[in-house]
């Protein structure tokens, strides 16, 4: 047993560099500060602490528990956590602007390497061509048996609540979506007072700027027994963490076929008796798919430095 197993536990609900805003069962939120220099924590993380001030409201972390899971991105350069101990993940892609299916499948890969479970939500369904069109784009998605939900989070709210209300309902959902698919909408439209908080932290950073600039724990529910966890934008979903002989692996529509390549160590590129190819080459898996596993193929190949 660990010699900070006495001490009190608290969840991170947000991080600003070396400070962390910590909440305590009983829902108190405590300014944690982690002793040594280079601090791993992330939202999701939970810490075992001890108060520092006189008021109690602050206090160092000693500790971090074991966690359950963590979703982070890699590049050639550095690794970026999103959070710790998540339930899902929520992908938000939208009718307008046309998302990147190369971004969506990176987040996908790193949530399944991660044994994290998915929901794509598609937003603005208002808009009925370009909603038309990314219902054709995310069809190999679901056939793949990731469940694909539909809303308007703006033109029809209640609708979305009442959707997404019950599916979020339990556990921990980290939201990731490219700018202007409408996640502070979303937010906002589950997590009343949500602009405020985000507002305050970007005072009190100084940021001056009311976007999401630091990942942020948010509680759905009353009983604190669901959250929303949003977090900052990001260019690339680098996956540099995959091992390239796993990728398919991580993509379900790619799965059921490799056991059938000639060659256990298939890179599915250019064997022959390739059962991926062949797949590909039948319509079984989708030509955009492939396209992508062969992009990440490469990219995870290349060498670092
Ligand atoms: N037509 C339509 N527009 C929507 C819907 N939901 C959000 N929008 C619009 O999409 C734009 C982006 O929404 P935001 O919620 O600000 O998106 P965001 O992803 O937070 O974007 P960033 O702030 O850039 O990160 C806004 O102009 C919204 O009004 C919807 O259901 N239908
Ligand atoms: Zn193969």
């Amino acid at each position: 047993m660990s010699r900070h197993q006495e001490l009190d536990v608290a969840l991170v609900v947000a991080g600003h560099g070396r400070h962390y805003l910590l909440e305590t069962p009983e829902g108190r939120e405590i300014k944690g500060h982690p002793r040594g220099k280079k601090s791993q924590l992330v939202v999701g993380d939970r810490v075992r602490w001890q108060v520092t001030d006189a008021r109690g409201d602050e206090g160092v972390i000693e500790a971090i528990e074991p966690r359950r899971n963590l979703l982070y991105r890699q590049d050639e350069w550095k690794t970026k956590s999103f959070a710790a101990n998540l339930d899902r993940l929520l992908v938000l892609v939208a009718a307008e602007p046309v998302f990147s299916e190369s971004q969506l499948s990176r987040a996908l890969i790193a949530a399944e390497e991660a044994r994290i479970e998915v929901v794509i939500l598609l937003n603005k369904i208002d808009l009925d061509g370009p909603a038309a069109f990314a219902r054709e784009r995310l069809a190999p998605y679901k056939a793949m048996g990731y469940e694909v939900l539909e809303v308007a989070l703006k033109t029809r709210r209640e609708e979305a609540r009442a959707l997404l209300g019950p599916r979020l309902g339990t556990g921990s959902t980290l939201v990731l979506g490219p700018s202007g698919t409408g996640k502070s909408t979303l937010v906002n439209l589950l997590v009343p007072g949500a602009s405020a908080a985000t507002g305050e932290i970007s005072t009190a950073l100084n940021s001056g700027r009311h976007t999401t600039t630091h990942t942020r724990w948010y509680w759905l529910d009353e009983a604190r027994q669901a959250a929303l966890i949003d977090s900052p934008g990001f260019q690339e979903f680098g996956i540099r963490h995959i091992e390239r002989a796993e990728l398919a692996r991580w993509m379900p529509d790619l799965l059921p076929f490799q056991a059938d390549c000639r060659f256990t160590n298939c890179s599915h590129d250019h064997e022959p008796g390739c059962a991926v190819r062949a797949a590909v080459d039948r319509g079984a898996i989708a030509a955009s798919r492939y396209r992508i596993y062969l992009e990440l193929g490469e990219e995870l190949t290349q060498k670092r430095w």
